[in-house]
């Protein structure tokens, strides 16, 4: 199971997420990475953990005021981006190409969709992943993986239908290893998730409970 904790714009010390994350991911085998702000990405990655960028922009190296370049985050340290996640939602061509400036600039990329039908949309695409996420379940706490099952299962059909080497991840609400544990049984690959780990008190306890679940 891939763990992606995506530490949004949310008031944590990224570098400490980070440093939980790596101790997690080292002690336990489990595959954990952290999507930090893109200013970011360089303190993350130096602590050793799989870093990831919240998002790039589907454009290379020109006139593009207030882009984020996949080449530039690769240089920071990211080896992956989430694209169009829903509070950075993109239109099909620009996640298009947001998902071959992170393929040229040797990214992997997670594509996230609200729904089913999205998923399949956007595997289509392409990307190395997709996750499935309604917006509606988006830091309530309330997982997906309990709250709304089956989303999670049609989500991993819907991109079977286009292309069965995509793993899908879920999320919204996931903390606890019960959580996983409930997606990993739904077909999910992998999590992604924020204000479980982002908000905790001690963010390296909260990884250790939800890889418990694995
Ligand atoms: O990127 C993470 C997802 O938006 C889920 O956020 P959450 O774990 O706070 O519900």
């Amino acid at each position: 199971m891939f763990v992606l904790v995506n530490l949004k714009a949310y008031p944590c010390d990224p570098v400490a997420v980070a440093e939980a994350a790596a101790t997690v991911a080292d002690d336990t085998g489990t595959r954990v990475a952290v999507a930090p702000q893109a200013a970011h990405l360089s303190a993350v990655a130096a602590t050793g953990v799989e870093t990831w960028a919240q998002h790039v922009s589907g454009v290379d190296h020109g006139s593009h005021t207030g882009s984020t370049l996949a080449s530039a985050v690769a240089d920071a340290g990211a080896v992956g981006t989430l694209l169009n996640h829903s509070e950075r939602r993109l239109r099909l061509a620009a996640i298009d190409a947001g998902l071959r400036a992170a393929e040229d600039a040797g990214l992997e990329t997670v594509v996230c969709a609200n729904n089913p039908p999205q998923v399949g949309a956007v595997t289509a695409l392409g990307p190395d992943m997709v996750a499935v996420e309604p917006p509606e379940l988006i830091g309530t706490g309330t997982p997906v993986s309990q709250a709304d099952p089956d989303v999670v299962e049609e989500a991993v059909a819907a991109a079977g239908r286009v292309d069965d080497d995509v793993p899908v991840l879920c999320g919204a609400g996931i903390s606890t290893g019960d959580d996983l544990a409930a997606a990993r049984d739904l077909g999910s690959e992998g999590v992604l998730l924020a204000s479980g780990v982002a908000k905790a008190d001690d963010p390296e306890a909260a990884l250790r409970d939800l890889v418990s679940g694995i």
